[in-house]
């Protein structure tokens, strides 16, 4: 079941408050020592009119020094422990983000996520995340901080000069007015360049995923062409955000420099009428600069934390989506008194299902029951095969009928004890593990290696395996050992197998098999499908023809079932198998040993 309660949409900051609310404890220790180090800073001014006035006075001048290294270092202390902690709060607070993403993709229904684009969720996984990490907490502690420090700032200037105080607030306004704008213009054209980035990245991706095909179709300078086009288009975007960022820059240090100078004509004119002292003067000019830091570092984490809430609502979509839940299933006690150790599932029935992914139904009032040996499902492509076991499977519940397995409705089992009882191996049976061993034991709890050897033996692996130097350790893939599709769909076929399950899955498994694996492999699981059910999808008729059962779908309907010899008569399914194989073959039985298969007996 899929909770399905529409979308909230929440405030971007809501969602950062609510994010960071379980680290308020190390929020609280970063804002106070971001306070220290901007109290420290505050009062080096005063510390510093001190020492000017000493020397003024020809006074002792060890004490005033003294105090103004010590605030000095002290403000450094907090400075070096503040950025430290901030750094931390950040990390600590995208693990959490990360962390609850993942369980929430993982968690969440086959048909949500295979609608979304791989593409966007890695990059809401890492680069939004990467983002949100750079952005929102120096943001969000400057949002705090800076306000405070400029506050203190400009009351301690007024207890020095008030019309100096004045005149300083009047500047740095039509500074920061100023910078504000450029700094907003930056962010703009840095999330233009990141969004054609984005589209070069897409370029690069897709012509890895279909490597072979690009060269194949001689497409690469298409496809170059096509890099270029977006290349040129993020390199344009970048020009602009470089140019804006240099804008953004000179006019930075064009504030400081207009401040510092108008406060100091001003100010010297006063000291020459004597209304204020020089150490007062040092002191409001200390503070501008001591001021305008981190008003510029506000500006410039503001203008960044747009790009940062932007990422975290796209993250809080990505957070709500729906999840497979338990609501309404009951357990049911998995092991009868008296059965042997492995439980023998007596059926998987669809009764009258109706499906559709969207407004039209993909499967209409389908019927199959499947018992202990092996159902094969035909049917000409988009007919529906797999929609029947991504049912079975629970991926995807019926909009009417019932899926039952022992006549208990699948809607009514706990999804961990339904898919314990499955083993499913999906069309391309992808590799998961870096090891053989690993890959054939993928989601199992243990797995001894006499059990291991016995499955990769029974679909045609062991020889393989045993003659490689690293055997069942041997790293497979990226880093390892390069594997064939049909190497590779007999090792997912052995892990299913290696699960005991009691219900057996299979879409397309055989699809990349030569006739030799083929057949080891139907014969495997004719001797297999004495304890359980194994249901396979097919376009190969070599299973059909050894199955208990065929079924044939067709345009979503059941259009015919039997055993393979008696569908014959049906032109449809005639017509089927004669697409695909017209030259029916036999299997040995189930305990010839593989030699009378390879010398050709029995075939
Ligand atoms: N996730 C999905 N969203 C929308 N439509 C889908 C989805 N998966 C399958 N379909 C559609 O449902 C129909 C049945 O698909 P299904 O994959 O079950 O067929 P199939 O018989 O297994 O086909 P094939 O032999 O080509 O794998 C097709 O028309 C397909 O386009």
């Amino acid at each position: 079941m899929v909770s399905t309660a529409p979308p909230r949409r929440e405030p971007a900051f809501a969602t950062l408050r609510n994010w960071l609310a379980p680290y308020r404890g190390l929020l609280a220790v970063v804002l106070v020592l971001e306070l220290a180090a901007r109290a420290a800073a505050l009062v080096q001014p005063l510390a510093t009119r001190e020492v000017v006035e000493g020397v003024q006075n020809s006074e002792d001048l060890i004490t005033p020094i003294a105090v103004l290294g010590g605030v000095a270092l002290v403000g450094l202390c907090f400075n070096y422990a503040g950025y430290r902690w901030r750094g931390r709060l950040s990390e600590q607070f995208v693990l959490g983000i990360r962390r609850a993403m993942v369980r929430r993709i993982v968690g969440a229904p086959v048909s949500r996520v295979e609608a979304d684009s791989s593409g966007d969720l890695l990059s809401r996984v890492s680069s939004d995340t990467a983002l949100v990490q750079q952005t929102t907490v120096k943001a969000l502690v400057d949002l705090i901080v800076v306000p405070l420090t400029v506050v203190a700032g400009i009351v301690l200037m007024l207890t020095i000069d008030v019309f100096l105080a004045v005149m300083v607030i009047v500047v740095l306004a039509v500074a920061t007015l100023a910078e504000g704008w450029v700094f907003q213009k930056v962010s703009e054209d840095t999330e233009r360049a990141q969004e054609h980035v984005g589209a070069m990245l897409g370029v690069v991706q897709r012509v890895l995923l279909a490597f072979r095909t690009v060269k194949a179709s001689r497409t690469e300078r298409q496809e170059a062409e096509s890099f270029d086009r977006h290349a040129e288009s993020a390199f344009r975007a970048g020009v602009k955000a470089a140019r804006t960022g240099a804008l953004a820059d000179t006019v930075a240090y064009a504030a400081v420099d207009f401040t510092f100078l108008v406060i100091l004509g001003i100010g010297v004119i006063r000291v020459s009428t004597g209304d204020v002292g020089v150490g007062d003067l040092v002191a409001i000019l200390l503070y501008v600069v001591y001021i305008q830091e981190p008003v510029e570092s506000l500006t410039g984490s503001a203008g960044r934390l747009s790009e940062g809430l932007a990422a975290l609502r796209r993250i809080s979509a990505l957070l709500r989506m729906p999840q497979e839940t338990d609501e309404g299933a009951r357990e049911f006690a998995p092991s009868p008194a008296g059965s042997p150790s492995r439980d023998v599932a007596r059926s998987v029935r669809l009764e009258g299902v109706w499906f559709g992914y969207g407004e039209d139904p993909v499967l209409r009032d389908v019927s199959i029951e499947a018992r202990p040996g092996i159902t094969v499902l035909v049917g000409t492509s988009g007919a529906g095969k797999t929609t029947v076991l991504s049912l079975v499977e629970r991926f995807v519940a019926a909009s009417r009928g019932r899926v039952t397995l022992d006549g208990v409705d699948i809607a009514d089992l706990p999804l961990a004890q339904l898919r314990r009882r499955i083993a499913y191996v999906q069309q391309e049976a992808p590799l998961l593990g870096a090891t053989i061993r690993e890959a054939a034991t993928y989601g199992l709890d243990e797995a001894d290696d006499e059990r291991l050897w016995q499955v990769l033996r029974s679909v045609g692996l062991g020889e393989w395996v045993t003659s490689l130097p690293r055997g069942l350790d041997t790293e497979v893939g990226e880093r390892g050992v390069q594997i064939s599709g049909g190497q590779r769909q007999r090792l997912a076929v052995a892990r299913a197998l290696a699960r005991d399950s009691e219900v057996l899955l299979l879409d397309e498994a055989t699809s990349q098999l030569d006739p030799y694996h083929e057949q080891v492999l139907v014969r495997s699981l004719m001797q297999d499908s004495r304890e359980r059910i194994v249901i396979a999808v097919t376009h190969r008729m070599l299973l059909a023809q050894h199955a208990d059962q065929v079924v044939m779908l067709h345009q979503g309907a059941v259009h015919a079932r039997g055993r393979h010899e008696e569908l014959l008569d049906d032109p449809l399914y005639r017509h089927l198998t004669a697409a695909v194989d017209s030259s029916p073959r036999v299997v040995a039985r189930p305990d010839a040993p593989v030699d009378e298969q390879r010398s050709g007996h029995g075939v």
